[in-house]
């Protein structure tokens, strides 16, 4: 693991997400190597796929928590003890508070199934279904305190069909966010990736000029 990035995981659940990105990890295509998994809910598969892996892996219940903030506050000290250079947010379900934000704003990366800003917070396919969208999508963006806010980094588009139930939609998703996070924690890993203000920046530009905002 000398000279590549450390990265740390977050999750709630399935972890497809985490998986794309071991995956990615072990195929070359990032620079990078998942140090460590921390789920705040007990037994989800993507605590099998990080232990299937050999990737330390351990639970941090909010639920043992009095307060959000005592919660984050631990969740660093968990987080920091991998000594990561980026902290991956997949399919973690939890609001973070701003003095986590903080500890790793620019180097906290989340992966929202909308295409942001539309459908910022929870049951997104769902909701695009209901308004009779026939485009819908996934976004990576860099974390800020404001919930889904932070500045798009990549997103991918896909088609809603007539019919469509929020389970075909997320399928049709979860097929584009496995192959654009991979790509963008790989970007961050070679240092081409970073945040100035409310924007994202590769390869010196904000990504409105390079176009990869909105890939198709
Ligand atoms: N400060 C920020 N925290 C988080 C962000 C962010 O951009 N800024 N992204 C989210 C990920 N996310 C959507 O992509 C998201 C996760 C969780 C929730 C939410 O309402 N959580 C509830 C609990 C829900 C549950 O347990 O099922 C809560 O925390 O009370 C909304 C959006 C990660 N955090
Ligand atoms: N608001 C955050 C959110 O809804 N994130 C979504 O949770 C799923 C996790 O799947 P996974 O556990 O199989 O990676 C993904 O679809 C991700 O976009």
């Amino acid at each position: 693991m000398s000279g590549k990035k450390r990265i740390v995981v977050l999750i709630s659940g399935s972890g497809s997400n985490l998986q794309a990105i071991i995956d990615a990890c072990k195929a070359e295509k990032i620079d990078g190597d998942v140090v460590g998994v921390i789920s705040n809910i007990a037994d989800v598969f993507g605590l099998t796929r990080a232990e299937n892996a050999g990737i330390a892996n351990e639970v941090l219940s909010h639920k043992e928590f009095a307060s959000r903030e005592i919660y984050d506050q631990n969740l660093i000290k968990c987080i920091d003890a991998y000594q990561p250079d980026l902290v991956v947010l997949a399919g973690f379900m939890r609001i973070l508070t701003p003095q986590f934000v903080q500890h790793y704003v620019g180097r906290l990366l989340n992966i929202h199934p909308s295409l942001l800003p539309k459908y910022q917070g929870l049951n997104t396919h769902q909701r695009a279904i209901d308004a009779g969208d026939k485009t819908h999508g996934v976004s990576v963006h860099f974390v800020t305190e404001e919930l889904d806010g932070g500045p798009v980094i990549l997103q991918a588009k896909v088609p809603i069909f007539d019919g469509d139930e929020a389970s075909d939609l997320a399928a049709r998703v979860h097929e584009q966010e496995h192959r654009i996070y991979p790509l963008v924690v790989n970007w961050f890993c070679q240092n081409r990736l970073t945040m100035s203000g409310n924007c994202a920046i590769l390869d010196g530009k904000p990504l409105a000029e390079n176009g990869y905002a909105n890939e198709e």
